[in-house]
């Protein structure tokens, strides 16, 4: 007897069609679910507080000691940066919605999406976030009542990283842990190197560049950063990066000059992964370079480190240590170029399911 034996189609057939609670997977719908980092309620200090709290107490974001972390995450961090950081949100907030660009791009992409998939019928399209709301348990399970026994989830970071990709991963793993009949979970891989995504960062850049009234001597991909350790102990997130900036580079033709990586957002007292994109810009201005453009090739979606940190801070820096024009090119966004792919990842990795 061979250790599988497959189902005869004989037998099958007399069996008749299965029961709805009998059927095998590829009988239910499937569920896409594309998955951002998160985002405050709103910009006062109780949603700031809930939100860093939520983001900060993930283990995969800040690997200290819970012994040692918590007394500083709760005496020192969430007692001062709700307040700070909510007023920089206020700065970006939209209004028109009472959300944050993250929030209103995560759901553009998700609608269009579901758009670009309307010919495949069995297929369901939302979007979550991995801190606040949607959450991911609770999209996770409307998907589920929808009749999903298939999610294909969407982290939506080009570069790997444990503290973005994988924790995104664990939260809807953790959301299953309550099903009693979970659904089978595809997870779409890190798109850092794909042709697809590099010609639309490329086009992205291209078209930006020409609308404006100048020339940027140095264009600067600025990723937000990792602390270097997580690095060092094998996070491939720094070498995904700097691949993404070379085929970007090739693409356009530029050399290693015109398009350099740096990296942003630093958060804490550690080293984290250089060279920083705060001190490049300020260095860049005291050597005598009077144009740039810093790109974010690796936020799907504008939010207040682009809008904000790099929108506005770097643009002050840049001016204050004697620079000039400052331009700060737009995320992928919902744009055509950045939804060509998401649906060609989201086609390809469907692929077998539908
Ligand atoms: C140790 C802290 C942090 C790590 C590690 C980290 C990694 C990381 N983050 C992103 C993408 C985003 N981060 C955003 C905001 C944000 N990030 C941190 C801290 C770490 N991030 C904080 C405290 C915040 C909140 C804002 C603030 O108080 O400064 C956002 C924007 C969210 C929004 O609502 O707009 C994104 C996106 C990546 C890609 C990454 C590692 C690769
Ligand atoms: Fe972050
Ligand atoms: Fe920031």
């Amino acid at each position: 007897m061979p250790l599988s034996s497959p189902v005869e189609p004989k037998a099958a057939k007399a069996l008749g069609p299965l029961p709805a609670g009998l059927r095998p997977d590829g009988a239910g719908r499937i569920g896409v679910m594309l998955v951002n980092l998160g985002t405050p309620d709103g910009t006062d200090f109780k949603p700031m507080w809930r939100y860093l709290r939520e983001f900060l107490s993930d283990p995969r974001v800040i690997e200290l000691n819970k012994a040692i972390w918590y007394p500083i995450l709760y005496g020192l961090v969430l007692t001062t940066r709700p307040k700070k950081s909510g007023a920089n949100y206020a700065r970006i907030w939209n209004r028109a919605r009472n959300e944050s660009p993250l929030r209103t791009f995560t759901r553009a992409q998700g609608e269009k999406l579901a758009g670009a998939l309307g010919d495949l019928p069995d297929v369901v399209v939302d979007w979550a976030m991995r801190y606040g709301n949607p959450s991911t348990a609770s999209i996770a399970q409307k998907l589920v009542e929808q009749g999903c026994d298939r999610i294909l989830t969407f982290p939506l970071y080009p570069q790997y990283s444990a503290t973005t990709t994988a924790t995104a991963n664990d939260q809807l793993f953790r959301a299953l842990m309550k099903m009693r009949r979970a659904p089978a979970v595809r997870s779409v891989p890190p798109y850092f190197a794909e042709p697809v995504y590099i010609e639309a960062l490329a086009h992205s850049i291209e078209r930006h560049l020409a609308g404006l009234d100048f020339e940027p001597e140095v264009v600067i991909a600025s990723y937000h950063g990792i602390p270097k350790p997580y690095s060092d102990k094998g996070d491939p997130y720094q070498a995904h990066c700097l691949e993404t900036t070379r085929l970007l580079r090739e693409k356009l033709g530029w050399d290693e000059k015109r398009l350099i990586t740096t990296f942003q957002s630093r958060f804490g007292a550690q080293e984290w992964l250089q060279p920083y994109t705060d001190k490049t810009v300020e260095k860049l201005a005291r050597e005598g370079v009077k144009s740039i453009a810093i790109v974010n090739p690796g936020f799907s979606v504008d939010c207040i480190e682009t809008l904000d940190e790099i929108g506005r801070e770097a643009a002050e820096t840049f001016h204050h240590a004697g620079g000039g024009n400052f331009a700060h090119i737009p995320c992928l966004n919902d744009s055509a170029e950045g939804m060509a792919v998401i649906e060609a990842m989201v086609r390809r990795e469907l692929s077998g399911w539908v």
